[in-house]
């Protein structure tokens, strides 16, 4: 039986009369790339949002490495083993690639205010810690180049990398990838599905993602959740949940386009 990390249950999150998701329940395999797929409006950020925790549930249960999570603030997620990109990019734009990445790690990590302050061996230690590991990741994502550059003059496919960059310095379990194409070219794209793979690979995070492309969809993903106005429509394979009747009618029934869902069947 495959280990599960995150199991979401029943979960339903409503803005006034609007259900945004109703009733929606899951599971993440450890070590698979799940996807998270559907037209406009399906529910699939609010998803994302309550398992960051921007939001809390209206009801349901989401359970992370065995631990009801409702109750842990939204900074201390990373520190559980979460972290997450976001659609339209967050990073620090006034600061090098580095530096942000260095921010990544210590989201994650326990030195205190006042062995950093006093720069104690502990609070050195971390900060050589930090640096590997900020090092380790330029590396594997390529970035050695743009290291020592201002994030706000870098091209947008490069500053996408940089956002993945800084999740993996926060050394996840759990790594949550809003819309990771959104913005980038075909040639960025297939990058980002490299990239995809060798996270899950080599550093063996668990991806949960979502994601319109169904191009890359279908090359990362081992399993793919179809939503549609906040509810669960079809799971499977990439290519099964494409075929599924429902998942067709929802898309043919919405401005998206359904020329991704073709171009990839
Ligand atoms: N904070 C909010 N307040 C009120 N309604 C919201 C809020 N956030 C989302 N919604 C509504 O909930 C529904 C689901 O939105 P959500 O952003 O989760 O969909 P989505 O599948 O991520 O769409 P997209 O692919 O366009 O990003 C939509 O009808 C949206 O307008």
């Amino acid at each position: 039986m495959p280990e599960i990390l995150l199991s979401v249950k029943d979960l339903s999150m409503h803005f006034g009369g609007v259900r945004a998701v109703n009733g929606v329940s899951f599971d993440v395999r450890r070590g698979e790339v799940f996807t998270l797929i559907g037209p406009n409006g399906a529910g699939k950020t609010t998803v994302f949002n309550l398992i960051s925790r921007i939001y809390t549930p209206t009801t349901g249960r989401i359970v992370f490495r065995g631990r009801e999570i409702h109750a842990v603030p939204p900074h201390a997620i990373a520190k559980l083993g979460i972290a997450r990109t976001f659609q339209n990019i967050e990073l620090f734009e006034h600061a090098t690639v580095l530096q942000n990445l260095l921010i990544g790690y210590h989201a994650h990590c326990e030195s205190g205010f006042w062995s950093n302050l006093l720069a104690t061996p502990r609070s050195r230690r971390a900060e050589l810690a930090a640096r590997r590991k900020a090092e380790e990741v330029i590396d594997l994502l390529d970035l050695q180049v743009y290291r020592d550059a201002i994030v706000a003059g870098l091209p947008y496919g490069v500053r996408k990398v940089v956002e993945l960059a800084r999740a993996l310095c926060s050394q996840p379990e759990l790594l949550l990838l809003d819309e990771p194409s959104s913005g980038l070219n075909t040639e960025e794209t297939e990058d980002m599905a490299w990239w995809i793979r060798d996270i899950r690979r080599q550093l063996g995070i668990t991806v949960l993602m979502v994601e319109h492309d169904m191009t890359l969809v279908s090359r990362v993903s081992d399993r793919v959740l179809a939503m549609n106005q906040g509810e669960v429509l079809a799971l499977g394979s990439a290519a099964e949940v494409q075929r599924h009747p429902g998942v067709v009618e929802a898309y043919l029934g919405s401005f998206d386009d359904v020329s991704n869902l073709r171009r990839a069947a």
